[in-house]
């Protein structure tokens, strides 16, 4: 995952000008018959349409006092339906803009028969601002961020100090924020970001242990293999 997308070349210089600095560039995925079946068929039951208006959470899953767990950019989603299904106390909202992600997320949503997930296919930047209520939630996961390596890339970057202030501004009291990293130096930025907040507290002295919710991924396990780090950070809103 600490690979770079070089998509830039796919948007107009004019566009890059007008639109703000987003952390993702939308490519054309190519997508299965297996995630487009699943697109068809269950977008319009796990999925929730972008709209600026707040979502009462209770009522989309249908039950009240649930923790409510944002992720942020579930890629290929395997992770995200995982855990989901190892906490069917909690409900989980993913947010990615890759096609081929979410219709790899709700192929699993199906088969694993995940009641407890919702998909919005968006700028998470976006439904924060403008679908999520302020402390309406009890954790957010950010787990392998873009790390935009270029250093004229870096305001690319999703964790930016306006950025946690937002989502400092979306959790309860109490609630965490755990980022995960394999490129040392976005964790190091990443901790330094969350650190300035004062809103946040370090859960570890700087970073954590792997928490057993998350599960290893495929590419992780390589890298590991390969002696590579994995960091994760969390935080708690005070
Ligand atoms: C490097 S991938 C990691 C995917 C996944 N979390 C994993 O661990 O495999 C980062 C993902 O974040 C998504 N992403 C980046 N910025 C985003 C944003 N502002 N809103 C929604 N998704 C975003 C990208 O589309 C990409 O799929």
């Amino acid at each position: 995952m600490a690979q770079e997308m070089t998509g830039n070349e796919n948007i107009g210089k004019e566009e890059l000008a007008r639109r703000p600095i987003r952390s993702f560039v939308l490519r054309q995925g190519r997508l299965t018959h297996a995630q487009q079946r699943a697109l068809d068929e269950l977008m319009p039951v796990f999925g929730v349409p972008y709209a600026p208006v707040i979502l009462d959470l209770d009522s989309l899953f249908g039950r009240e006092g649930s923790p409510k767990v944002l992720e942020i950019g579930f890629g290929m989603g395997d992770s995200t339906a995982k855990i989901a299904q190892s906490q069917p106390e909690c409900d989980f909202i993913g947010v990615e803009v890759h096609t081929p992600g979410v219709g790899s997320l709700l192929k699993q949503i199906g088969e694993l028969q995940l009641n407890n997930l919702r998909i919005i296919q968006h700028d998470a930047v976006e439904v924060l601002q403008h679908m999520i209520a302020d402390a309406s939630l009890d954790g957010v996961h950010i787990f392998f961020p873009d790390p935009w390596h270029k250093k004229r890339h870096h305001k690319r970057r999703l964790i930016q100090a306006a950025f946690v202030k937002l989502l400092c501004s979306k959790m309860k009291a109490g609630a965490y924020l755990h980022v995960a990293t394999d490129w040392q130096e976005y964790a190091e930025w990443v901790l330094d970001i969350l650190q300035q907040e004062p809103l946040l507290e370090n859960t570890a002295q700087s970073y954590a242990p792997k928490p057993d919710y998350r599960p290893l991924t495929k590419f992780e396990n390589r890298g590991i293999k390969l002696g590579h780090g994995v960091w994760d950070i969390i935080f708690r809103r005070k």
